[in-house]
């Protein structure tokens, strides 16, 4: 891992800039090199602040991009617990990903079919048996320090053969979903995790700054080679005592 950085903003209007920012020069980067860019994308509160950011970028070529999702929940996509019909109709309808290099669940599928479906779109994607690499991930993090549908005490977090896991007895609901696995998330060159909001402190000062006992799922995200960034808000890092970075309007990260 290249050093964890832990980047705090006024509030969630300067941190959506700043994270759109990111994506776009990790964008660019990977087409630069003569690559697609492969995002992974998480729910919550996330897909309306990085939605509206990314449409609001001006020139952003859509068409090399490779989208899939950190976890999703097994329900319809019209469903409004799905996180790609929440997508769809935020982000997708209105940018060019080309449609087949979305990746998304089949929710028509059993939890377990579902799993494998999914990790066969990715090993098809990344053209690879190995463990896929994303460019970038972007995570949310509950109260519970849960990440991806990775939740505390779950056997889940010691899978270290799959890319791909099904649950179907996930503790917040819907009970049935699918995730990336710890091995795929900590083979990304780059994770973001974006946090806002008072109710976050206690479990961010908790995954940040608590080295004893069992760590949270989200202190288990710590990328072998890549990049890992923890934005959050001022409400969010209000225990925090580790050195942090408060960057300037439009600084780059
Ligand atoms: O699948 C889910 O149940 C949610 O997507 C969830 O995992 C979310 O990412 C976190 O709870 C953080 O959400 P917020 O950023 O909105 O707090």
């Amino acid at each position: 891992m290249s050093g964890r950085r832990v980047v705090v903003f006024p509030s969630g209007a300067e941190l959506g800039p700043a994270l759109a920012q990111m994506v776009s020069s990790r964008a660019e980067k990977a087409i630069g090199a003569g690559r697609s860019f492969s995002l992974g994308l998480s729910g919550g509160s996330l897909v309306s602040m990085l939605s509206k950011e990314l449409i609001a970028l001006p020139s952003l070529d859509f068409s090399r991009w490779i989208v899939g999702f950190c976890d999703e929940r097994l329900v319809p996509f019209d469903d409004p617990e799905s996180t790609y019909g929440l997508y769809k109709n935020q982000f997708f309808s209105k940018v060019n990903i080309p449609e087949d290099r979305i990746l998304a669940i089949d929710p028509s599928l059993s939890v377990q079919e579902c799993a494998d479906d999914y990790a066969n779109k990715l090993k098809k994607a990344f053209d690879t048996d190995q463990t896929p690499v994303f460019d970038m991930l972007l995570l949310g993090m509950g109260p519970d320090g849960h990440t991806c549908s990775l939740f505390p005490g779950h056997p889940l977090l010691q899978e270290n053969q799959r890319t791909v896991a099904p649950i179907s007895d996930s503790p917040k609901p819907p009970p049935q979903r699918v995730t990336m696995t710890l091995p795929v998330v900590n083979a990304a060159r780059c994770v973001v995790f974006v946090s806002t909001g008072g109710s976050k402190a206690p479990v961010l000062k908790q995954v940040l700054e608590d080295g004893e006992g069992v760590p949270l799922p989200a202190a288990l995200v710590r990328p072998s080679q890549g990049e890992l960034f923890w934005l959050v808000d001022e409400p969010a890092a209000a225990s925090l005592t580790l050195q942090v970075e408060r960057p300037g309007p439009g600084a780059k990260l």
